[in-house]
């Protein structure tokens, strides 16, 4: 058994408020949560556009492309470590998969945080306790604030119309088990900071564009 006091935390020479300050903006996590196809990804990643057009220091972790790697499913792990390896570590969608899945990118996004970066993040992360979770690390590693829960509330038959990637049609057909909203429960926030209300021809640069001005006026930075 490894006893936790037996690793001990590091401080560094350059800290957090040093990156801070050098970047002139505060490290802070943006959580996007909601059904798959709300729009998590298109409003995050325009989200990230916007910031850098105004030359900000952003990174934008994504449910589909940490899933390639960080998060990777037994099957994908299988090709280049052994089948028990990929059991144990490969994560897939069962409520504690998931919660590892949010724990992981958590960490990450707390460490992308304390290194001063506007950290935007887009998953599903059904469960509440697992944001709340999250919310807890990356405050502990900062201050009060640091982490921003934005709620795309857009309804599932919105999300199942749109169907970008076709997997409310296969989730219907029994093909994809535990699918969110369909087989799978999903707990809408409570006390989400930003919440971002479908409503008929709002863009997601409309949507962005409020997340950008939630930031402004936090004095995220200059
Ligand atoms: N069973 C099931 N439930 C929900 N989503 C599924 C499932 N199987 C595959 N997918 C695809 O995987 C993306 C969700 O991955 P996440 O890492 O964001 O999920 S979670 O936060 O752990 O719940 C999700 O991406 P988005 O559509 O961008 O939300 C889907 O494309
Ligand atoms: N206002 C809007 N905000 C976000 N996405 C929208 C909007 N209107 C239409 N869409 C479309 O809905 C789909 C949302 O897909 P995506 O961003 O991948 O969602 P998620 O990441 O939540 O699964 C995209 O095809 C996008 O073009």
């Amino acid at each position: 058994m490894t006893n936790p006091s037996d690793i001990v935390w590091h401080d560094h020479t350059v800290d957090r408020a040093t990156r801070e300050k050098n970047l002139a903006q505060r490290g802070l996590v943006v959580w996007f949560t909601g059904l798959s196809g709300c729009g998590k990804s298109t409003i995050a990643n325009e989200l990230d556009h916007q910031l850098n057009q105004r030359s900000r220091a952003t990174m934008l972790l994504d449910g589909d492309n940490i899933r390639h790697g960080l998060c990777a499913p037994p099957e994908r792990l299988k090709t280049e470590h052994n089948e028990a390896f990929a059991e144990r570590f490969g994560l897939g969608f069962g409520a504690m998969d998931r919660e590892e899945n949010i724990r992981r990118i958590g960490s990450v996004a707390a460490l992308m945080a304390s290194a001063g970066l506007i950290t935007l993040t887009a998953f599903v992360s059904p469960y509440r306790a697992d944001r709340d979770r999250v919310r807890t690390i990356v405050e502990a590693a900062g201050q009060s604030g640091d982490f921003l829960e934005v709620f795309v509330d857009t309804p599932l038959e919105v999300c199942e119309t749109r169907d970008p990637k076709g997997l409310y049609k296969k989730a219907r057909a029994g093909e994809i088990k535990n699918f969110t909203g369909i087989s799978d429960p999903y707990e809408a926030p409570k006390h989400a900071e930003i919440h971002l209300q479908y409503r008929d021809g709002t863009t997601p640069s409309d949507q962005a564009a409020e997340v950008l001005q939630a930031l402004i006026e936090r004095k995220v930075f200059l």
